[in-house]
């Protein structure tokens, strides 16, 4: 049944949302902050809820579960990053469900509902599930994942980035992470309403602090108050790490593949890898448009220096003309047929990685993304949804 009304929700999903978003917030203004408002007004958040809903019942229906639970382990840090609870579920059904019945009127039938109503059900459980476990691994009540840090370090890292080191109020030592790992951070903004954002967690100078690297967006919210408005000494508001794309440490090559800010998942997996004394094989690519913007530019080549078999090919992409003559970022190397791939970056440059490397024969399998906007794993990792 849900397979029948695939086309018909999936036609009307974009009309669906923004019923639901206007339902949810008109009930409970305060999500508006759990939710990222750039997001909210460009239609990204939207889309990304429709496109979840629609690829879940997609994939329950027409592929093995298998293809889900990468993208739910996902969704379920994300969540667990930004403190959803059980709670929160049911006051989403309410709203979805409510929106679903105003945009599709009597083409949804009771037994069109139920059925729905279960899909929602199953994902709703799969994700508490993940999210209770993720908290408990985290040492926190579910939802409580706010702890105060303070600014060591603030230091402006190419032309349109800064890096902020933290380190805990009591001094204790921040909570161990894994390399592709992120932290929320929870800015209050001068209208008196907050906003969250994730960055990919890096060792800070000394153990136990944490550093991220923030590039500012023109006319974003959040990223001009940690580029420009934070200094040291200041508190903010962390989440502890969360996400499921980690760096292995197993001892296959690796290929790390990063564009702009991207570059700090790299410089995390190579800081990992420098401090265990780990030897295998690795390529890092990393493109940027000039040297000028690029952030960690001379961190990231001492640290491929320091490492027994690593390589560094770095492309700017304001003198190589890396697109308009068929090449690609990855043009000219020579990646093992057994590499773990990492990439990190604009969605478009993860897309066209993820496609060379498909079409010179390597696994997809065996590359990996960490994707920042919402909705973007689906497309990356998951067979295209099919809706109409
Ligand atoms: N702050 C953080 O902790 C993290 C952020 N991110 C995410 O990483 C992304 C990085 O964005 P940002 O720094 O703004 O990157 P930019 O938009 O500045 O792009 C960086 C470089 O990638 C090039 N590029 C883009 N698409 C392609 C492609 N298809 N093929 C080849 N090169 C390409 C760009 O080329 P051109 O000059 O032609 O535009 C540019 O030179 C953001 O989406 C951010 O959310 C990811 C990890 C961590």
């Amino acid at each position: 049944m849900v397979e029948a009304t695939l086309p018909v929700v999936g036609a009307e999903i974009g009309t669906i949302s923004r019923v639901f978003y206007n339902r949810l917030f008109r009930a409970v203004p305060s999500l508006r902050d759990t939710f990222n408002r750039t997001n909210q007004a460009n239609g990204a958040q939207q889309r990304a809820l429709a496109d979840s809903v629609a690829a879940f019942a997609s994939l329950l229906v027409t592929h093995a579960p298998t293809d889900i639970d990468p993208i739910m382990e996902r969704i379920a840090a994300k969540h667990a990053s930004l403190g959803v609870q059980a709670a929160h579920y049911g006051i989403v059904r309410t709203h979805l469900f409510a929106a679903i019945a105003e945009v599709l009127g009597d083409a949804i039938t009771p037994q069109v509902a139920v059925a729905w109503h279960e899909v929602y059900t199953l994902m709703a459980n799969s994700l508490v599930e993940q999210e209770t476990e993720l908290y408990r691994r985290a040492g926190v009540a579910p939802g409580d994942i706010w702890r105060r840090v303070v600014v060591t370090e603030h230091e402006y890292d190419g032309a349109h980035a800064a890096t902020v080191h933290l380190r805990s109020v009591d001094g204790r030592p921040l909570p161990a992470f894994l390399p592709g790992q992120y932290i929320s951070v929870r800015v209050a903004l001068p209208d008196g309403s907050e906003q969250i954002r994730q960055y990919t967690v890096f060792p800070g100078r000394t153990s136990g602090e944490w550093a991220v690297t923030v590039k500012r967006v023109p006319g974003g919210l959040v990223s001009p108050v940690l580029c420009d408005g934070l200094g040291v000494d200041d508190h903010l508001l962390v989440s502890p790490p969360f996400g499921s794309v980690v760096v292995d440490r197993g001892s296959e090559p690796l290929l790390l593949a990063s564009a702009g800010v991207g570059v700090t998942m790299t410089i995390a997996a190579l800081r990992d890898m420098q401090s265990r004394g780990d030897g295998r094989s690795v390529d890092v690519v990393h493109v940027d448009r000039t040297p000028y913007e690029q952030p960690h530019r001379t961190e990231l080549a001492i640290l491929v220096d320091s490492l027994p078999d690593a390589r560094l090919h770095v492309r700017y992409t304001e003198y190589d003309e890396i697109r308009s003559d068929g090449r690609t970022p990855l043009s000219g190397l020579t990646i093992p047929g057994d590499a773990r791939t990492y990439v990190c970056g604009p969605i478009t440059f993860m897309r066209a990685i993820r496609s060379d490397l498909v079409a010179s024969g390597v696994s997809p399998g065996s590359i990996h993304f960490e994707a920042f906007a919402p909705g973007s794993w689906f497309g990356l990792e998951a067979p295209p949804v099919s809706v109409d």
